[in-house]
Formats: structure tokens, C-alpha cells, sequence
């Protein structure tokens, strides 16, 4: 699918350049340790050149948000309510979604370090293998009937409320299912981040969109073939880790024959994460107010930022 039309498109080049007056531009010793600890394959040069220029974006969105909620509320003769900041961060399976997230959570709560960042994935508002077997649909998770998406709304619209205390299933890769009694807490944040495939779909029978609910939002992008590498070389790992433990999902696949395995995954990314990426994931592209689109070692090669 050719790039939308409706964005300016940016080479690294140019994009590092884009920092605007008085911006911290830079990252510190400590930045890169910590950023080093969460994922040791990150390119530095891509938190340098890339993300930081980003993060100075969203510190232009965040600002031009509160004086909006200051003048709304101004307008309504009342005072102002503190409403979260909400970042949504779409593309397809094994993209790097959650690598992005978690990046820019870190480098968001150093440059505003009164404002409390948490984050999500839509992961733990799949519906829980039980109940995805019950409707018939096991080999569909990850499609939008998968999800539980008025869950996922009421718990945006909570979070936009500023309500304490919301709870959020988690989902675990390792058991291949939404862990029972086990939640998230997100408790009035300044910003959210919420990381998932769906999160800029459009669901039908809804009033109200996902994507309404953000001020922001990214969509990680990248040729298919490569995306279905890194899925590869992800399974390579959670076969490695599930070699210790006979409870995961994995187990038995990790002690069995590993070329079977691997083209099981093979299978799998064909019949269900590409064909899921070709028909639901990739048509929300062009709703995104930035794509960053990746090349080979997930090296972001281009910036396209949504003109209107
Ligand atoms: N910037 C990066 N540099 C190097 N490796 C990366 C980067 N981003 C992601 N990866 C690797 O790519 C794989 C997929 O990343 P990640 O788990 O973040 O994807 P995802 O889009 O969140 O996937 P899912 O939708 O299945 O949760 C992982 O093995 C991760 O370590
Ligand atoms: C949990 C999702 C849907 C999204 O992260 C994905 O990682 C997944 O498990 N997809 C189902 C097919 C598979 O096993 O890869």
C-alpha cells in the first residue's frame, strides 16, 4: 500500500534537525543507560536523531492541548478539570509497538518530571482464550471480534474522567491468554500511552471511536517481510526463555524439533498476523498524526507527519 498522500514526509536527515528554540535536545549518560536496560538492540543514534526531536513534537501537541482544555473550560465560565494526555501507538504484530512505547514513556517522564506517564497495551482487553474458544474464534485473536472493545472504551473514558484506581487485565505472551486476577493499575496520569494493533481501528456498533480519545498518535510502520523477521526472531526468543519453565505455552514447541517450530510460527504469521496487518491494521495507517516507518534493524528511514 503506497504512503498516504495527506502527510509531509522527512528523511532522518532533516528530522534531526527539528527542535525548535531552547529545547533539550540532547539525552544524557543516564538516559542512554536506562533506555540500554529496556532493549539492548535500540539504536542510540535513533533515540538521538528520531526520538528526541519526537519528543519535543509531543511537548508542542501537550501544549497546545492544556491551553485548549484551559480555554474550553474558560468558555464554560468553570475551572479547569485535569484531563489526561493520551498517546495512542498503532502497527502490526512485532513491529516494535511496545519497544516505541516504553522508549518514549522513559524519555517523556525525564523532560516532565512532575507528570505521571503510565502506559498500556490493548493486549489485556483480548478476550481470554476461554471465551475466544466459546465464540468459535481461537485462530481469529488479534482481529478486531478478538477484543473486548467496549471494555477498552469504558476504560478510556474512565481515564479521561481522572478516575483513581482503574484496573486493566494483563495479557502474557508466555501463557498465550489473559491472566486471571491479575491487573494494571493506571491511577491519574498526566499522560497515557496506549499501545496496541486496534488502537486506531474504527469499531462498528460504537458511537464513540478508540481513536477519539487521543490528543496524539503514532503509527509504527514497515515493509511485511521485515516485520515477519523480527516476528521470527522474537518467537526465537520466547522459545529460549520458554526452555525453562514447563508452564509456558511455548514449552513444547521450545523442547521439541526446532525447525518444526519455526515453521509452525512461519505458518501462523501468514494465516493470522499478516492477514490480520493486510486487512485491518495497515487501512488505519493514514489516521496517525506521525508515521515512523522502519528499515532493516528496525532503523527508522522516514517521518511522515499528517499535514490534515
Ligand atoms: N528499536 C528497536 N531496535 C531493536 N529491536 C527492536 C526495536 N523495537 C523492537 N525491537 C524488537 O522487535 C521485536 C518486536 O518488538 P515489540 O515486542 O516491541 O513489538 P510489538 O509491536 O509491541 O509486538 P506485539 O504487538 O506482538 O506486542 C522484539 O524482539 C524487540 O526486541
Ligand atoms: C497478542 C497479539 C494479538 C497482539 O500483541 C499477538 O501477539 C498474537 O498473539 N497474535 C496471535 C497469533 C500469534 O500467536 O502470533
Amino acid at each position: 500500500m503506497a504512503l498516504p498522500e495527506n502527510y509531509d514526509y522527512f528523511t532522518r536527515e532533516q528530522w534531526r534537525n527539528f527542535h525548535g528554540k531552547n529545547q533539550l535536545n540532547t539525552v544524557t549518560g543516564d538516559e542512554l543507560a536506562q533506555i540500554a536496560a529496556l532493549n539492548d538492540r535500540i539504536s542510540l543514534t535513533d533515540v538521538q536523531e528520531i526520538y528526541v526531536p519526537l519528543r519535543h513534537l509531543i511537548h508542542v501537541y501537550l501544549r497546545r492541548y492544556h491551553q485548549l482544555v484551559e480555554d474550553k473550560a474558560d468558555f464554560r465560565g468553570e475551572t479547569v478539570a485535569p484531563t489526561p494526555f493520551l498517546i495512542g501507538i498503532s502497527g502490526s504484530v512485532a513491529v516494535g509497538k511496545s519497544t516505541t512505547a516504553r522508549l518514549l514513556q522513559l524519555l517523556l517522564s525525564r523532560s516532565l518530571p512532575n507528570q505521571k506517564v503510565q502506559l498500556i497495551t490493548t493486549d489485556g482487553f483480548l478476550y481470554p482464550n476461554a471465551e475466544l474458544n466459546r465464540r468459535g474464534i481461537m485462530a481469529r485473536k488479534g482481529f478486531p471480534e478478538s477484543y473486548d472493545m467496549e471494555h477498552l472504551l469504558t476504560f478510556l473514558d474512565q481515564v479521561k474522567s481522572y478516575q483513581p484506581g482503574i484496573k486493566v487485565p494483563r495479557y502474557s505472551h508466555q501463557v498465550y491468554d489473559v491472566l486471571p486476577d491479575s491487573y494494571d493499575v493506571i491511577d491519574r496520569p498526566d499522560i497515557l500511552i496506549v499501545e496496541g494493533i486496534n488502537v486506531l481501528q474504527l469499531p462498528t456498533n460504537q458511537q464513540i471511536y478508540v481513536s477519539d480519545y487521543f490528543d496524539f498518535s503514532i503509527y509504527v510502520d514497515a515493509k511485511a517481510a521485515l516485520v515477519e523477521e523480527w516476528y521470527l526472531q522474537r518467537f526465537g526468543v520466547l522459545l529460549d526463555t520458554a526452555l525453562q519453565d514447563p508452564l509456558n505455552y511455548y514449552y513444547p514447541y521450545a523442547i521439541g524439533d526446532r525447525q518444526a517450530a519455526f515453521t509452525m510460527a512461519r505458518q501462523v504469521w501468514q494465516d493470522v498476523n499478516l492477514k490480520n496487518l493486510r486487512e485491518y491494521i495497515l487501512p488505519t495507517r493514514n489516521r496517525a498524526d506521525l508515521i515512523l516507518h522502519k528499515t532493516e534493524h528496525h532503523v527508522i528511514d522516514k517521518i511522515g507527519l499528517r499535514k490534515y
